[in-house]
């Protein structure tokens, strides 16, 4: 029998569990089959996935992040910002802004203490990528029509790929048929996190996700970013506003700035910790 330390934590619902390779080891090849089994909330912790907090060369901590299949994805907002916590809450880092390594690069984060608890966190996600090759895209598909409706999509890659679609009702959004279908089309080969969204005003929205490889998730960060992107591509919103993002899990205040990166504004929060056996 194995055993392995965690946290778990979450940002706006979004769940998962944090593994400190600081201090922890974990073998590369049971990396996946772990995050599927800490994910399980039938006989495992309960998860969208599994992150790992790791050293690295280019940033004084580094994220990987396993969805709940146990693919690993090259980014993931809401786990930035825990990680981020985590790091100066457990002094891995000394100063309030510092660098976060991940596959698709390092990030820039800054998080807003009180009382020595980090309460908010900003990242800068860097610029969106929007080429259809970035995700990767195939075919020059702009709409899909499901059950005689027709949607726009548009591809944005914030490092991981998303395609945002508007839609008239958030409430009436197909995302659970839908959502899957999209995920593992094959336009996208290597599947594609969709993100629903119904523009309020010019500075708000409200946003559901069917994330590749976890399904419906409270929230998404890497999303609300592409699809404030997707906002302003598509001319509901404008650039350098800060635009607020009703998630189902709360609220992200994102800014696609002038100088085109995107900042995410958003909560972070310890759930518990524990020991896992496997
Ligand atoms: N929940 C995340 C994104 C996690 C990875 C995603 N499912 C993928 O496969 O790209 C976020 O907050 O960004």
């Amino acid at each position: 029998m194995k055993q392995i330390s965690f946290t778990k934590m979450h940002g706006l619902g979004n769940n998962y569990i944090y593994i400190n390779l600081f201090e922890e080891q974990l073998a590369e090849e049971d990396m996946p089959e772990l995050a599927r089994k800490v994910s399980d909330i039938y006989r495992g912790i309960g998860s969208d996935g599994m992150i790992l907090i790791c050293p690295s060369e280019k940033a004084p901590v580094k994220m990987r992040i396993f969805n709940k299949d146990g693919s690993e994805a090259k980014s993931c907002g809401n786990g930035l910002r825990c990680v981020a916590k985590y790091a100066f809450e457990h002094k891995l880092v000394q100063e309030p802004v510092f660098q976060i390594d991940t596959i698709s690069g390092p990030v820039t984060a800054e998080v807003t203490v009180k009382d020595e608890l980090v309460e908010y966190v900003t990242i800068n996600m860097g610029q969106p990528r929007l080429r259809r090759t970035d995700l990767p895209m195939y075919g020059g598909a702009e709409t899909f029509t499901f059950e005689d409706k027709t949607y726009g999509l548009t591809p944005v890659s914030m490092g991981n790929p998303h395609v945002v679609l508007f839609v008239e009702n958030i409430e009436a959004a197909p995302l659970t048929t839908l959502g899957p279908i999209l995920e593992k089309h094959e336009m996208f080969p290597e599947g594609v996190n969709v993100e629903f969204v119904e523009v309020i005003n010019e500075v708000s929205m409200h946003f559901r996700v069917w994330e590749r490889g976890s399904g419906v998730t409270q929230a998404c960060g890497t999303g609300a970013c592409a699809a404030v992107v997707a906002g302003v591509l598509k001319g509901y919103m404008q650039r350098g506003e800060e635009i607020t993002v009703h998630l189902a899990g709360g609220d992200l205040f994102i800014t696609w700035t002038e100088a085109g990166e995107v900042m995410m504004k958003g909560p972070a929060e310890v759930i518990c910790t524990g020991v896992y056996q496997y």
